[in-house]
């Protein structure tokens, strides 16, 4: 891997600590960091450079997805990291910051290979990377690669203006847009699983499927992060980004061999044949929900209008569900139910694909077959199942059978591992480009108005449930249901239990 300086604006903040360090050991333990490689931290706060690196040991020991217990290793990669103080908006600052990086090149020979990871609040994207073309840092030699934290804009109209002010500096290919969801290791395996299995390759489209669903339930609620969350709610905060990003992953069509720029352009596609909604369409179309008080394992929690910093007469949305529909070859009349809230029952981000019932023709004792289901597992768990109709051998009734795979979290590297590894690499594939960002915008856009004009109402859902009814009922009109977890588990459990257990392939 090239030679590069690694700047991180922001290095004395939470994400820094939680996921940006631990993820750079890990590469550097997996000798996945190149060999001259140096990080500079920025920050206002002032710290003496072994101070900061104590701090960054701190992390890793906090939160490193191994133990770390090599001191030496340690000790290594913390030699590669020194602190800078900067204040984002010093212009004099970048250019010392240019001064310092451009001499240890020089000493050493490098080439100018920088990145620019951006872990700071989004207002600072734009005046950072002005400062940084002023003072000549992106000016550079070698090449240069631009790290965008989420939020990427606030509404369509505040997306185009920050992507317009960082197009002035960095090309597209040179912007690395982080969708941690993209980072995960079963959302990355989706393409995977298409082409390389023809059987599902075969099932993959409107033929076969009845309906798509995809889940990201939280059981937290806002936590610390009222000020950011109310001025965004789900819709923002996962919907526009997350939820249509593992939308576009599952439904792309791609061809083996694929480039970051062929899954950039299908992934395009699906969000062109995204068929928009109507003002009028809104309401019928996309639940909106607010977490009310209720018990989450045990406890009573406060309802989101008496969450610590949130307005208490606050609209935000905590929960959104809707439906929606692909207008191409593969997907033309599958709805797609997507749904995400906080405060939810369980922690789950799954992915059900639902096969239409081929008729009753083989149930000659009018037993009832449940549908075959591809449930993909994307957190916290990674796993896969698949849901097919058997006769059990010693009832001699028709069961519904989970064939499962479940894959061994520990060794897996964890998202930003993933993704900072690809960027130092140059692969794009998994990050969001600014088509897809500019087109989830767009799509979302219609419901932000509904919203903000309460055109949608809001359906108040108890802390420690499934969401508002009105969800359930969304699916119950197309004569469906979500496949919720205890549904799930009681019929697995059943099936599983003492019927054909070599169909519960288990992989630790
Ligand atoms: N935390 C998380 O889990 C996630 C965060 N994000 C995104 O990552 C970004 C960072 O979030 P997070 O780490 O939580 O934020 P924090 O508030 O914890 O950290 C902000 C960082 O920005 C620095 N900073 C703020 N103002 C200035 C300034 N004027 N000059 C120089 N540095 C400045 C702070 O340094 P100092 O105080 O030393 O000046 C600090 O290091 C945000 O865009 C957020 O939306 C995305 C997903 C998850
Ligand atoms: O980006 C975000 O994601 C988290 C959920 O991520 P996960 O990996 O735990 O599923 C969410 O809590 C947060 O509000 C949002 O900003």
């Amino acid at each position: 891997m090239d030679a590069m300086t690694f700047v991180l604006f922001g290095a004395t903040g939470d994400l820094a600590k939680r996921k940006i360090f631990p993820a750079l050991y890990n590469l550097f333990v997996d000798q996945k960091l190149p060999s001259s490689f140096e990080l500079v931290g920025l920050g206002r706060r002032q710290f003496q450079e072994s101070e900061f690196q104590a701090q960054v040991e701190k992390s890793l020991h906090s939160f490193s997805r191994r133990p770390v217990t090599d001191p030496d290793s340690v000790a290594q990669f913390l030699s590669m990291i020194r602190y800078v103080e900067l204040n984002v908006g010093e212009p004099a600052d970048y250019v010392k910051l240019n001064d310092r990086i451009s001499q240890r090149e020089q000493q050493l020979g490098l080439p100018q290979n920088r990145v620019f990871y951006m872990s700071v609040g989004p207002e600072l994207f734009g005046p950072i990377v002005s400062n940084l073309k002023a003072s000549g840092l992106s000016e550079v030699t070698g090449w240069k690669r631009l790290v965008v934290e989420k939020p990427f804009g606030h509404d369509l109209v505040t997306a185009r203006e920050l992507n317009a002010s960082l197009s002035r500096v960095f090309d597209e290919h040179e912007t690395y847009r982080i969708d941690h969801y993209l980072g995960k290791p079963m959302v990355q395996n989706l393409e995977v699983l298409e082409y390389s299995n023809p059987i599902l390759q075969a099932l993959w489209r409107n033929r076969y499927v009845a309906n798509v669903q995809i889940t990201a339930a939280e059981t937290v609620g806002v936590e610390s992060r009222a000020g950011y969350y109310d001025h965004s709610g789900a819709l923002r905060d996962m919907f526009q980004n997350h939820m249509l990003q593992m939308l576009m992953m599952l439904a792309m069509q791609l061809p083996k061999h694929s480039t970051a720029d062929d899954v950039g352009f299908k992934k395009r596609k699906v969000m062109e044949s995204l068929r928009a909604l109507n003002p009028e369409d809104i309401a019928a179309n996309v639940v909106r929900g607010q977490y009310a008080a209720g018990i989450m394992g045990g406890q009573e929690v406060v309802g989101y209008k008496d969450e610590p910093g949130v307005a208490p007469n606050s609209t935000t949305d905590t929960y959104i569900a809707a439906r929606l529909w692909i207008d191409d070859y593969f997907w033309s009349e599958v709805p797609f139910y997507i749904r995400t809230g906080k405060r939810m029952k369980s922690k789950t981000t799954r992915i059900v694909i639902e096969f239409k019932d081929p008729s009753d023709k083989f149930t000659r004792t009018n037993e009832t077959t449940t549908p075959n289901l591809l449930i993909i597992d994307i957190g916290p768990e990674a796993g896969m199942t698949f849901q097919i109709n058997m006769k059990n051998p010693l009832t001699g009734k028709l069961e519904a059978v989970p064939i499962h795979f479940g894959s061994d979290e520990s060794n897996v590297p964890e998202a930003y591992e993933k993704l900072i590894g690809d960027m130092m690499a140059g692969d794009s594939t998994f990050f969001a480009h600014w088509d897809e960002v500019e087109l989830a915008w767009q799509w979302v856009e219609p419901i932000l108005q509904a919203f903000e004009a309460n055109e949608v109402p809001i359906h108040s859902y108890p802390a420690g449930s499934n969401g508002p009814l009105a969800a359930k009922q969304l699916l119950e009109a197309d004569g469906y249901h979500w496949w919720l977890d205890e549904e799930l588990e009681s019929e697995q459990a059943e099936a599983a239990a003492p019927t054909s257990p070599e169909l519960a392939v288990t992989q630790a």
